[in-house]
């Protein structure tokens, strides 16, 4: 998967969605497809932001017994996505199940979506961690930890924050993806994330793949905000 500024549509209407992106003209985007457009607009969203020509990570974060997921991804893999994921806490046979259902679902000469594990969420402090989950390690230990069982299950990459990245890539080559939320630029509020970096600093630490959303959707002008972060992103600025 190329690097990517991936955009969380986190809206919840078709008609919310075709006003975001018409704002953008031609322009083709990643965008990302999360729980609540998903559970409101149903899976024909996918092949409305498809026929503009857009990629998708569509992000259910599936955590479920090994068949449940593997027939979810089955079904998943039906859907014209790029980017799927899944929880890391759901182990290693769920993920192994999770890459079989998505290799089985895909159409003869089509390419498999890429698969990825949430290790902890961006939201989580190391405190929270070891507190909620009872996880007595560092945070980055315990996400280093669920990117090698990610790994080791035949995985493309992980969802982690950009705090992680170089510890991942240094374990597991920088061919594993590090897709990367919790971006947020210098002035911005930072809402309910917790591990945050600008773009600039997503960029320098190697990170694959950044996801951002509320930066850009909530902004005056979502397509001037895009356009700041892409350039820092991408060191254009
Ligand atoms: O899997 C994700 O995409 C995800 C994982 C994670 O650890 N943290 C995280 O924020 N996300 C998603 O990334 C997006 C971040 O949105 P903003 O905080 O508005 O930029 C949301 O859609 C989250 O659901």
């Amino acid at each position: 998967m190329e690097k990517a500024l991936i955009i969380a549509l986190d809206f919840n209407s078709l008609e919310e969605v075709t006003a975001f992106l018409d704002q953008f003209q031609e322009e083709k985007l990643f965008v990302k497809v999360g729980m609540e457009l998903f559970y409101s607009a149903g899976p024909s969203i996918i092949t409305e932001i498809k026929k503009r020509g857009h990629q998708i990570f569509l992000d259910l974060k599936l955590h479920d017994i090994p068949n449940t997921v593997k027939q979810a991804m089955k079904v998943l893999a039906k859907l014209d996505v790029d980017l799927v994921n899944v929880h890391a806490a759901g182990g290693k046979w769920m993920m192994e199940a999770a890459l079989a259902g998505l290799q089985e679902g895909t159409q003869e000469g089509k390419q498999r979506p890429a698969i990825i594990a949430v290790t902890q969420l961006t939201s989580t402090t190391e405190e929270d961690m070891q507190h909620d989950q009872r996880i007595p390690l560092t945070l980055e230990q315990s996400v280093l930890s669920y990117a090698t069982l990610a790994s080791e299950a035949g995985l493309d990459g992980v969802v982690c924050s950009t705090h992680e990245v170089e510890a991942i890539h240094g374990k597991l080559g920088n061919d594993f993806l590090t897709v990367t939320p919790g971006i947020r630029m210098a002035d911005d509020d930072t809402h309910d994330q917790k591990r945050i970096a600008t773009p600039e600093k997503a960029r320098l630490l190697g990170t694959n793949s950044i996801v951002v959303g509320r930066s850009i959707t909530k902004a005056t002008s979502p397509v001037e905000a895009y356009r700041l972060v892409k350039k820092a992103w991408e060191g254009t600025n």
